[in-house]
């Protein structure tokens, strides 16, 4: 941050880091300094902060998150700030978010340009607003807007934050002129009166009943996210303790928020994001260059419109078709649909005097089995399982069921075992990640970000668990490599789980970070 005397008394810290003017520890310390040359000058009579590059500031810097704890030391100077006997302005351009708001708050006076955008967006990177957001901001808008902010980390436009009450004072010109301008003539008016450490929270009647509604919304709407949750306990400490207490509420929750997983994946999901937008497919692959593979056979789950008509389009290529259908009346209308599609494709193809061979169409037996003794599941009392009536809930273990996979293992040559809920995780993701790291390794895929991104948007992968790729370097690529060695050894029938290559290289340096990685495994062998 830079430090600058300016005509009339006044002072202009403006923060200096681009892009976004993110809080480092050089800039907490520079703020801080400019605000003590500021006190200890008596010919300054208030000062204006700002930030440079037309952006006031977008809070913590995020990349730093991993070598520290933010927010604990610089809820201090925001509160510093709040005492200090001289008038402090902020003059609001472009963003003020998380940290950068929460200096703002600090501030006894808050301008902003009509453009400017302010929030708390913290939630979103599995924290809350730790340096003070969560007790100032409820002293000066109320609970109900402060739980809509702080849990939906919504920004807002400077109309909308000037309504709230955020924001003193919106215009269209230079908010750093406004703001000294402004500065000159509030100079005779009490301090005390914007200190908002000093204020209460405005009460209200049914503030137990806010807090329970907010509780059950954002279990409904964020289901699993942490940080929601925690920044509504946070508001609740605003409201129940006094100023000093709430803060060492909100420190608490905010350290408890910061070591849990879910920060740590958000953060990664934060940068992969902004990385992925950014890149190119990997220089080797190409359209132009690219050739197709050979597909031995396909396998189709459910077989709806969807599924019957991609289940057509591999038989009619010839290919084998395995598909897997869970409802047996969907079956019986697939098996005719596939079967009559099949028949007329193949009078049109005999018509034209083009050959047509058979394709394999096969469908995983077990479930017919079960169906053809007419056990259709709860509608009929009996399935997997027997039911207390015909489409009953209450289910419990069928005798004949095991007398019929007994047999199903004989015919099978299938050996009984238990199969740990353990287990079954990490056959299933760590097969998945092993596939990853093989189209890393194929450059088939950019980074491992894309992977990542492509999992959160469009496979319902949980957002703060941050994608397969992530999840693998959480648990240790050495351990996901140990345990894929493992299965494979078990079943060296499913190819799936041998270990691809690349994920070998990567685990002879240990567990690197994902962004790491393409350059420690090399330029990728294309495929494509
Ligand atoms: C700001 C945005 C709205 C801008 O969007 P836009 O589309 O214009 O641009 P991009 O998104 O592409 O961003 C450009 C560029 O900037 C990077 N970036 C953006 N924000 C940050 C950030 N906060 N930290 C670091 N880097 C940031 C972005 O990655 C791009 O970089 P690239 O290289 O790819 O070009 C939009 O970016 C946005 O919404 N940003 C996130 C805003 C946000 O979530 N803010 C909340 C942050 S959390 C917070 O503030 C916590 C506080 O409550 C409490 C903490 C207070 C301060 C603590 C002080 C910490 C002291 C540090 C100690 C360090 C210890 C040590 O160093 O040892
Ligand atoms: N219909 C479209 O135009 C369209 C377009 C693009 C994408 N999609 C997507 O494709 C998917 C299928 O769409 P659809 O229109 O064919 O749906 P659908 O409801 O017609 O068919 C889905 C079938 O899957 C079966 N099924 C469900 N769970 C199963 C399981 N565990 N094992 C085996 N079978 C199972 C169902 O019984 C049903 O027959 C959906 O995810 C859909 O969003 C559909």
């Amino acid at each position: 941050a830079e430090y600058l005397r300016l005509p009339h008394s006044l002072a202009l810290i403006r923060l200096r880091n681009p892009p976004v003017n993110a809080l480092s520890l050089a800039v907490v310390n520079g703020i801080r300094e400019g605000l003590q040359k500021a006190m200890s000058d008596h010919t300054i009579k208030a000062i204006v902060v700002c930030g440079a590059n037309d952006k006031f500031c977008a809070g913590a810097d995020i990349s730093s998150f991993s070598r520290s704890s933010p927010g604990i030391s610089f809820g201090v100077v925001v509160d510093e700030i709040q005492r200090y006997e001289k008038p402090v302005v902020a003059a609001i351009r472009g963003v003020a978010l998380g940290g950068g708001l929460e200096l703002a708050l600090g501030c006894h006076y808050r301008i902003a340009h009509a453009e400017a955008r302010v929030g708390l967006p913290e939630v979103a990177l599995g924290i809350l607003p730790g340096a003070r957001g969560t007790q100032l901001l409820p002293r000066l808008i109320g609970v109900p807007m402060s739980l809509d902010l702080i849990t939906s980390g919504r920004p807002v436009g400077a109309d909308e934050a000037l309504k709230l009450g955020i924001l003193d004072v919106v215009i269209n010109s230079d908010p750093v002129e406004e703001a000294v301008k402004f500065s000159q003539e509030i100079l005779d008016k009490p301090l005390e009166p914007r200190r908002l450490l000093n204020k209460s929270v405005p009460s209200l009647p049914n503030m137990d009943s806010i807090f329970s509604e907010a509780f059950a919304k954002v279990q409904k709407q964020y289901p699993g996210f942490l940080a929601p949750e925690t920044s509504i306990q946070a508001l609740q400490a605003a409201v129940n303790l006094p100023y000093k207490l709430g803060i060492k509420e909100e420190e608490k929750l905010a350290l408890y928020l910061q070591k849990s997983g879910q920060a740590r994946a958000l953060q990664y999901v934060f940068f992969a994001e902004s990385s992925v937008h950014k890149q190119s497919p990997p220089s080797v692959a190409s359209w132009q260059t690219a050739s197709p593979q050979p597909i031995s056979s396909v396998g189709v789950l459910g077989l709806g419109t969807m599924g019957r008509g991609i289940a057509m389009c591999f038989a009619k290529a010839g290919i084998p078709v395995v598909a897997v259908e869970s409802d047996p009346k969907q079956l019986e209308i697939a098996k005719k649909a596939v079967t009559s599609m099949l028949e007329r494709e193949a009078s049109k193809m005999q018509q034209s005097g083009r050959a047509w061979t058979k394709p394999t169409l096969t469908f995983s037996s077990s479930a017919d089995m079960l169906c053809e003794s007419g056990r259709f599941g709860q509608k009929t009392g009996k399935g997997w399982y027997q039911y207390d009536k015909p489409l009953g809930r209450v289910h419990r273990p069928d005798p004949w069921l095991s007398e019929f996979l007994s047999q199903y293992r004989e015919t099978h040559h299938l050996e009984s075992r238990s199969i740990s809920q353990e287990e079954i995780l990490e056959r299933c993701l760590y097969s998945l990640i092993n596939e990853g790291f093989r189209i890393l390794g194929e450059g088939i895929a950019a980074s491992p970000e894309q992977i990542d991104i492509i999992y959160l948007s469009g496979y319902g992968w949980p957002r703060y668990r941050g994608g397969p790729m992530f999840y693998a370097a959480t648990v240790g690529l050495p351990v996901v490599l140990e345990k894929l060695q493992k299965y494979y050894t078990q079943n060296p029938d499913v190819p799936q789980l041998e270990p691809s290559d690349y994920l070998k290289k990567l685990a002879a340096h240990g567990n690197p970070p994902p962004k790491d990685w393409q350059s420690l495994a090399g330029p990728p062998g294309s495929k494509l």
